[in-house]
């Protein structure tokens, strides 16, 4: 029985952009789609209501941190993710993969698996295939991800070359151990900044079947238009009628550069973390709430944005909110730039199904070049 269905709705005549929905048991989720990030079990700041408020139609959880802490068998204990978080909508987990190269201490790297050290306790923790499988099964995960290797920018041609090999390898055994039929898997295509590379890392990743298809080793420091180049390159090579997702990407601007070049699936701190920082997206481009310019200003943040905190807020009180370090601002402020985000992919599927996705996107990057900043 497939539960996981991705249905694609319309193609846009001028560019690689599409619009689609998929199906979980938890509901449907709209392509181009931002999904915010819940790290532990929480998108910082705010609750599930105020998330579904927002219109967020998925969230992501992240296996590396979950398993350390509060342990994937105590949320398994309560349910699993969706009950112990009271967010009945579909959840992405990522496969600790990325998390293990990037925060914690690598012990060693084998065929077998990564062996590494938590950050919070220094505890020797092993992380194969089948044990990420096995995580992301008792959290109970809509959309599960393979355990892949992100190699670094800049990579060895040499390293990547062998590395694919292992990614393809531990993609075929995290396939293999997949046990509920109801939560789907994807793929992750690696291959750095090589186009020759990433052909026969997505040709292996695609041979092996998935339901979707993650585009890995990217927003990990590399230029820009390096990004564009591999995303371009690569979803050419992954089929149309799956889900193609960016991981990590990214600014307003990425993500239309990206929609632009095939890519349907989002996930970035950048909205949440900017927020806590005092720095807001608006139709115009970022605003520091923190700066003098506001101190006296009753304008919202966005005058275009219909927001929570835009309906009811001044960026005067919001930047002395910010200054006083209350906890207020970090939620009106993550409440805003969430919805920025959503609302963004919101208009950019109504852009390319009323077919003016270039017109569209053409106009939103000049609007976010006037605010400056
Ligand atoms: C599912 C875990 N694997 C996995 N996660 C990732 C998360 C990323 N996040 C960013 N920029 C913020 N690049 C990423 C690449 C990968 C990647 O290549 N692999
Ligand atoms: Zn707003």
């Amino acid at each position: 029985m497939v539960v996981f269905k991705f249905v694609l709705e319309k193609k846009d005549s001028e560019s690689k952009a599409r619009i689609g929905y998929f199906e979980t048991i938890h509901g449907r989720v709209e392509t181009p789609i931002f999904m915010p990030v819940g790290t532990v079990g929480s998108v910082k700041t705010v609750t599930p209501h105020e998330l579904k408020e927002i219109g967020a139609q998925i969230i992501l959880g992240n296996t590396y941190h979950l398993h350390l802490r509060p342990g994937d068998d105590i949320v398994n204990h309560f349910g699993g993710l969706h009950k112990f978080i009271n967010w009945d909508k579909p959840i992405l987990t990522d496969s600790g993969g990325f998390q293990v190269f990037s925060l914690s201490e690598l012990k060693d790297l084998t065929e077998d698996g990564v062996t590494f050290r938590s950050h919070l306790d220094g505890r020797k923790i092993f992380l194969s295939p089948e044990k990420s499988i096995e995580i992301q099964s008792n959290l109970g995960s809509d959309i599960m991800m393979v355990l892949d290797e992100c190699v670094p920018y800049p990579c060895e041609k040499s390293y990547v070359e062998r590395s694919i090999e292992l990614t393809a390898m531990w993609a075929k055994r995290c396939k293999e151990a997949k046990r509920n039929f109801w939560q789907a898997l994807f793929g992750i295509v690696q291959g750095g900044v090589y186009k020759d590379l990433r052909k026969i890392s997505a040709e292996q990743i695609v041979e092996i079947g998935f339901d979707g298809y993650a585009l890995g080793g990217l927003s990990v420091g590399e230029e820009n238009n390096i990004m564009y180049e591999i995303t371009e390159f690569t979803t050419d090579y992954l089929p149309e009628d799956r889900p193609r997702y960016l991981m990590g990407v990214g600014t307003p601007e990425d993500i239309l550069e990206c929609v632009e070049r095939g890519v349907d699936m989002f996930d970035c701190v950048m909205p949440t973390r900017n927020a806590r920082n005092g720095l807001l997206f608006t139709s115009y481009g970022k605003l520091h709430i923190k700066r003098q310019d506001w101190k006296m200003s009753d304008d919202p943040i966005d005058p275009h944005c219909d927001c929570y905190t835009c309906k009811n807020f001044s960026r005067g009180y919001l930047r002395h909110l910010y200054k006083a370090g209350e906890i207020l601002a970090l939620r009106l402020n993550t409440i805003h730039n969430l919805h920025f985000y959503i609302s963004l992919v919101k208009e950019i599927r109504n852009a390319i199904k009323n077919g003016c996705f270039k017109k569209f996107k053409r106009e939103k990057l000049e609007m976010f070049k006037i605010g400056g900043d």
